[in-house]
């Protein structure tokens, strides 16, 4: 198979759709509602979960099989119903209008997958063996997570505020180069490896302070 094409797609406000009411629909809705999309879901029915968010109005639901007219003015679709036959009809219909869809039981028919993810706040690490075994991404996510953990969200954000700031304030494109580099270099990852957060935090600011005199 050709490979895949890594991206980061930014869902907000655009119109997703999931086919299935299950387990691994609501798995995958949750996910989609987390980075602000607009959730319309298609099934027969619910999990209890599923219902409670069309309750609280995060989810638009219309209970039925599904259409190819559920496919209007939609940006991207996942096929996650339990039949082989519908996600093979949903893929090729989304196929047929150039939309992103991603199918559960058969990845090889959909035009992406969805990874297993580390996310620590703008820090997100993403693990795919294009298909080939979910379990073996489960389990070097695990692993991550351990090398990853949360405080790594604190200091991208800390990082990405100082960056902006480098890069408004100093005209010099080679200053601004060193600085950005010092921000990020071989110390603070050590000290990240040691769990030294706080003097992690202490370096990058250093970096950005010592550079405005
Ligand atoms: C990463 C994660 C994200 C998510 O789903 O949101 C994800 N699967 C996860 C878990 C998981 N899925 C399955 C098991 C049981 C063990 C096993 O079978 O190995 C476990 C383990 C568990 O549950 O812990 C079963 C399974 N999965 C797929 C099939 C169909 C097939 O392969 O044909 C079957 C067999 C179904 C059956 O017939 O029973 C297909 C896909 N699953 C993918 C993603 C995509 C490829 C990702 C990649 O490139 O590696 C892809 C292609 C579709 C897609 O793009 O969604 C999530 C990680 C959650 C985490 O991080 O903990
Ligand atoms: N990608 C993954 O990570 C992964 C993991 C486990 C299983 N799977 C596969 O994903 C599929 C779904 O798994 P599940 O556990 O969520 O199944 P499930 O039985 O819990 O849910 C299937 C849902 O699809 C709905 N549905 C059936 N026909 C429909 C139609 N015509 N239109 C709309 N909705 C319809 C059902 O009402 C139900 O809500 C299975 O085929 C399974 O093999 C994928």
């Amino acid at each position: 198979m050709d490979k895949c094409y890594p991206i980061s797609v930014r869902l907000c406000g655009k119109k997703c759709l999931v086919i299935g009411g299950g387990r691994v629909a609501e798995r995958k809705i949750i996910s989609l509602l987390e980075c602000s999309a607009r959730v319309t879901v298609v099934s027969p029915e619910l999990t209890e979960r599923l219902e409670n968010l069309v309750a609280a109005g995060h989810l638009v639901y219309r209970q039925g099989e599904y259409d190819t007219d559920d496919l209007q003015g939609v940006f991207l679709v996942i096929g996650a119903t339990n039949s082989d036959q519908v996600n093979q009809k949903v893929a090729k219909d989304c196929f047929e209008r150039n939309i992103l869809v991603n199918v559960v039981d058969d990845p090889l028919s959909g035009n992406f997958f969805v990874p297993a993810q580390v996310r620590r706040g703008s820090l997100s690490i993403a693990v795919s063996t294009d298909g080939k075994s979910p379990m073996f991404a489960r389990r070097i996510r695990e692993e991550l997570e351990g090398l990853y953990p949360p405080e790594y969200s604190e200091l991208v954000e800390l990082v990405g505020e100082l960056r902006s700031k480098v890069i408004n304030e100093i005209a010099d494109e080679q200053q601004k180069a060193q600085i950005l580099k010092q921000m990020a270099d071989g110390d603070l990852m050590q000290l990240l490896r040691e769990g030294q957060y706080d003097r992690a935090k202490e370096l990058v600011k250093d970096a950005y302070y010592r550079s405005r005199g």
